[in-house]
């Protein structure tokens, strides 16, 4: 089977072109190449193939073989895939996805795609709610869906947050029975936010698209922050930019391709 190693701010994905190769299992493939010692290495798998209903269809498992319904990072890398390979001319096209159907703008740099803009449309807004959590202790987190679940926790400091422990906790809380991503969000100014990501089937990873988005959504509602805002993540920074008119969200940022290569797993 041929891949692609592909990566958007470090959160990185094994893609599999399914327009010529042909997945049998892609819960157990997306386990055994997401292993980074006896795999490929990645956050997940992403399956490429054709759409009845726009130009491409995205397909994303997680690196524990779960499937997510979006990924934001993962969206950009195709993006790039699908317009480097030369599998489309257009530079603005769509996407069918679990979440529905997404409209990518890529930014070309001498006829190669570097960075692309992604229409991942309208955010919806939980109220804020407790969560009992162990030792005794509780914690505030916002539920936002990208699509896929999100629960967006303020804290103080990215780096001391307990991610390691509530993370994982938070997941897997009946609260969620899909479980969740957990995004810990530290509000740098009205512009500007920190963020560690907890992916639901991944742990944590350096970015996560949909995650930031939820994070401004929450930011935006709780007035804490503007429209437009830069969203610092381990792996790097996404702009992300809410259209009131529209009421959608735009996500701007890099997508890389890391290698290429062929694999008896499959
Ligand atoms: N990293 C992704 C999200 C991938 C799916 C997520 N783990 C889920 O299960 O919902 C992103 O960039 O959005």
């Amino acid at each position: 089977m041929r891949f692609t190693k592909m990566e958007g701010l470090g959160n990185d994905y094994v893609y599999v072109n399914c327009f010529r190769e042909k997945v049998y299992d892609p819960e157990i493939l997306a386990r055994l190449v997401s292993d980074r010692h006896r795999g490929i290495g990645g956050d997940g798998l992403i399956l490429i193939g054709p759409s009845a209903r726009a130009d491409f269809n995205m397909d994303i498992y997680n690196a524990d073989g779960s499937r997510a319904e979006m990924c934001g990072n993962g969206i950009r890398c195709l993006g790039k895939y699908v317009y480097d390979h030369g599998m489309t001319e257009k530079t603005e096209f769509t996407v069918e996805t679990q979440a529905g159907i997404k409209r990518l703008r890529c930014i070309l740099q001498d006829g190669r795609v570097v960075a692309v803009c992604v229409d991942m449309g309208r955010p919806d807004i939980g109220a804020a709610v407790e969560m009992a959590v162990l030792p005794d202790e509780t914690v505030d987190f916002v539920r936002v869906s990208m699509g896929n679940p999100h629960a967006v926790v303020w804290v103080d400091d990215i780096y001391v947050c307990q991610m390691e422990t509530l993370g994982p906790e938070m997941e897997v809380h009946p609260m969620f029975p899909n479980r969740t991503n957990v995004e810990f969000v530290q509000i740098v100014d009205e512009d500007h936010m920190r963020m560690r990501v907890w992916e639901r089937g991944s742990g944590e990873t350096f970015a996560c698209g949909t995650g930031a988005c939820a994070a401004v959504a929450a930011g935006i509602a709780a007035g804490r922050t503007r429209d437009s805002v830069k969203v610092s993540l381990l792996g790097g920074t996404l702009d992300i930019d809410y259209d009131r008119q529209n009421e959608t969200m735009y996500m701007t940022g890099p997508a890389r391709e890391v290698f290429e290569g062929w694999t008896d797993i499959y």
